[in-house]
């Protein structure tokens, strides 16, 4: 190979070594994950001292800890390590349909139509990462999504009330796809104190896929938009429908088929 042709590759090497551990600090920040990255440097930093100082025991001990390494480190980040495959296998690069109009006002409307009856709700919209492996847990369905829908199926004394609606762009404003579906829990301390399970469950999946949730709480009266782990603050339904129609707007790209996404 040309001299040439080595530089190109030592510059791929480590452009490809730079992305990957850009990826890996964005994708933990903020998380609990940072806090086991700094005890796993401690261990190592501690282990290479013992080494330089040639101190036999703790060597000894810490080189039996490392011959297991690879298996404790799947096992401290799996959490992540699945949050990284579902991202990779989302395909960043992809062409995602915005979403209209309609699918947004249907989607407004219908949270705060709970919030005007005083129900609870939790409204999953898929994007990218598929969702199907969720529904298994609820009850696969395929109705339009609509306020008059969207109250039969939250309603306290529905039997289908509990759990998280999925939604998926169409055409027409959307469709729901599933309810009655079971979110992963996200830590307690994902959200604040006074927050139950359905924001951590909102939380939760938000941690693992690139779904947007929109989480109506039955206590408070408010509406939260949940996206990548964080919850934002309450919204208004204008503040609602400027958030997506921004999130619509930011991966507005050519559309590839019918079930575009947000
Ligand atoms: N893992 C889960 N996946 C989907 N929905 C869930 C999950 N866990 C709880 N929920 C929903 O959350 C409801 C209970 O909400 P809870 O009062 O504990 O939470 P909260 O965050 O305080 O919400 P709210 O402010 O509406 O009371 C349940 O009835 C159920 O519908």
């Amino acid at each position: 190979m040309a001299n040439w042709q080595f530089g190109l590759v030592d510059v791929l090497d480590i452009s490809v070594v730079a992305i990957v551990v850009y990826f890996f600090l964005s994708l933990i920040r903020g998380t609990r994950a940072v806090q086991m990255l700094i005890g796993v440097a401690v261990v190592v930093v501690t282990y290479q001292l013992a080494r330089t100082f040639g101190l036999f025991t703790v060597e000894w001990m810490f080189g039996h800890f490392f011959s297991a390494f690879m298996v404790i480190l799947v096992v401290l980040f799996q959490q992540e390590i699945r949050r990284a495959l579902m991202r990779v296998a989302a395909n960043p690069l992809s062409f995602t349909g915005s979403a209209t109009d309609e699918s947004i006002d249907s989607l407004v409307e219908s949270a705060f139509s709970l919030v005007h009856r005083g129900w609870g709700g939790l409204i999953v919209i898929e994007r990218e990462t598929g969702l199907r492996h969720l529904f298994e847990s609820g009850v696969e369905m395929d109705a339009p999504l609509r306020p008059d829908i969207i109250q039969a199926l939250f309603c306290p004394d529905a039997p289908m009330h509990d759990g998280a609606v999925i939604m998926r762009r169409d055409g027409n404003g959307g469709r729901i796809v599933a309810a009655r579906v079971l979110l992963p829990l996200a830590q307690a301390n994902a959200v604040p104190g006074d927050f139950g399970t359905r924001h951590r469950a909102a939380v939760g999946l938000s941690e693992e896929t690139d779904a947007l949730i929109v989480v109506v709480s039955e206590e408070r009266g408010e509406v939260h938009l949940v996206e990548g782990g964080q919850m934002g603050a309450p919204m208004t339904s204008m503040e609602l429908r400027e958030a997506l129609g921004q999130l619509a707007v930011s991966s507005a790209k050519p559309a590839k088929g019918p079930a575009g996404n947000f």
